[in-house]
């Protein structure tokens, strides 16, 4: 594919109640290459009355969708997921030019977002109820559930498609129809989705795309009593921004917010499995990701092993360039101000007394690129242990004994991903209950998984997506008391 303009799937428009629109100003949202700063498209910048339109064509779409079974809804969910397969080399690269994650990374998350589709089709026909014992002979109890109705969805940068589907598809699978603000950085993959589903059968006002005035388009969805439920991923001081403005109407709300993940390496680990989960989980993404390892905690005992085989595994399988070429690993940040943050992080911590072992600078490559970086002796008053980086920095704290490290890990108003190396049965269980964390990788750095409920705790968010969890989040619960008479 020469260029996004040459994609079948490239849709540079706004996708509401059906129709395929442009933002009622004619203003664009110019989207960039992240790898080489050209403009690759441009896309409608809608704002609240387009915003109110497509919650009145979701309104109008509720009452159908969720009269459909189960089983029809889950076979249009099952339709979409396979023309995501069909069509994943075409998404992959829309996500690559747009994102800058490598092409075969892209082609990954993907799959992966494909898989909640999955994982929602098949959950849709597990909504059960149940029938309690009631006090009175003549009564009977019945607990039903239903689908809360308009969902509002705003969905971050950095897993374009993923992001989206962890959301529509559990609410379509609950019978709920909903309205989607996509990053302004990566609106064509949400398009590119929205209009595989229109291929897929979900019928109009059901799965709308509102590219646009961010906060404007938040307003109109939060002000708005039809709709009865936002979720959100991205950064905490947004998440907090919506919770309140979802408290006017008293909106549901999930949060999947920032992390700040400790990565602890117990002297009793295997150290080449550590390592191995170590560049899995920090360099995923170029270390954009909100469970991508934050502060590596490792034991003082075997640090300088663990901070040597790093060192080399960095050096010889991290490949960094335009992820559209051919064995590139590591793309480029998503813009300047990534580059930055990773840039001064290093520099604060470097000026605070650590040692740096590898990188320390952006790329050679110039824009965006950043060279994946090591560090060791990093300590608590550095801001790479109190902020999330959000970049190819992997910063290494050694502590003395387990009391050290959980300390440490817990020592954030964070709480999303964790992750430690241990292969003492003991010291596994109580570490995994001594961390406060929503999610917890034991002996492996990679945790995303469609079945499992994800999710953090304190000011990483509210609520899970994913699991069966995933799909209470779109569903009421309602309570029938029946008299026989
Ligand atoms: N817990 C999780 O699963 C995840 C958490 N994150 C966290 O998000 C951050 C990085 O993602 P990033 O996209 O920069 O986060 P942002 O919060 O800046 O953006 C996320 C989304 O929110 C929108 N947005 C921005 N400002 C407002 C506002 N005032 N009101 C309503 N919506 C708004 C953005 O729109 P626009 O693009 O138009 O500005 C985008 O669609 C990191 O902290 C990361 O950890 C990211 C992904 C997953
Ligand atoms: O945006 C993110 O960082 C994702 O939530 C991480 S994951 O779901 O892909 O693990």
């Amino acid at each position: 594919m020469e260029s996004l303009q040459d994609c079948p799937l490239f849709r540079p428009f706004a996708y509401i109640d059906g129709s395929w629109v442009a933002a009622d100003s004619g203003e664009q949202i110019e989207v960039d290459n992240p790898a080489t700063g050209e403009i690759i498209g441009s896309m409608p910048r809608l704002g609240r009355v387009e915003t109110e339109r497509a919650i009145a064509a979701a309104e109008a779409a509720f009452p159908a969708w969720r009269a459909l079974t189960a089983q029809e809804r889950a076979d249009i969910l099952m339709k979409w997921h396979d023309l995501m397969h069909e069509h994943q080399d075409e998404l992959a690269m829309i996500m690559t030019l747009e994102q800058g994650k490598p092409l075969k990374e892209a082609a990954g998350e993907i799959v992966y977002a494909a898989s909640f589709l999955r994982w929602f089709a098949e959950e849709a026909r597990r909504v059960y109820g149940e029938t309690v014992p009631a006090a009175k002979g003549n009564q009977r109890i019945v607990v039903t559930k239903q689908p809360v109705g308009v969902v509002g969805a705003i969905t971050p940068w950095n897993f374009p498609a993923a992001m989206i589907t962890r959301k529509v598809g559990a609410a379509l699978a609950a019978g709920c129809p909903i309205v989607v603000k996509p990053a302004s950085q990566t609106p064509f993959s949400a398009t590119a989705m929205a209009l595989l589903a229109e291929r897929a059968g979900v019928p109009r006002g059901v799965f709308n795309v509102v590219p646009g005035r961010a906060s404007e388009i938040a307003s109109a969805l939060t002000e708005s009593p039809m709709v009865r439920k936002i979720t959100f991923t991205g950064s905490t001081e947004v998440g907090r921004s919506l919770m309140e403005q979802a408290s006017r109407h008293i909106q549901k709300i999930s949060l999947e917010l920032g992390g700040n993940a400790p990565f602890i390496v117990f002297e009793d680990a295997d150290l080449d499995a550590a390592v191995e989960g170590a560049m899995a989980s920090k360099f995923r993404n170029a270390g954009q990701t909100c469970v991508c390892v934050n502060r590596f905690l490792v034991q003082s005992s075997v640090v300088n092993a663990f901070c040597e085989k790093l060192a080399a595994a960095m050096n010889s399988e991290l490949h960094v360039g335009d992820g559209t070429e051919e064995g590139i690993n590591i793309g480029p940040l998503i813009d300047d101000n990534g580059v930055e943050k990773v840039s001064k992080h290093i520099r604060d911590a470097v000026d605070k007394g650590a040692e740096l072992l590898l990188g320390g600078h952006p790329h050679p490559l110039g824009g965006n690129f950043f060279t994946p970086t090591l560090i060791n002796n990093a300590t608590g008053e550095m801001l790479v242990a109190q902020e999330e980086t959000f970049g190819p920095l992997a910063a290494v704290f050694p502590f003395d004994d387990e009391q050290d490290a959980v300390a440490m890990a817990n020592d954030t108003p964070f709480g999303l991903a964790a992750y430690f190396y241990s292969r003492d049965l003991g010291r596994v269980w109580h570490i995994s209950e001594a961390l406060e964390y929503g999610i917890i990788g034991i002996n492996t750095g990679m945790i995303s998984n469609a079945a499992a409920p994800f999710g953090g705790v304190k000011e990483s968010g509210l609520g899970r997506e994913g699991g069966h969890q995933g799909l209470e989040e779109f569903l009421e619960t309602k309570y029938l008391c029946i008299d026989l008479g």
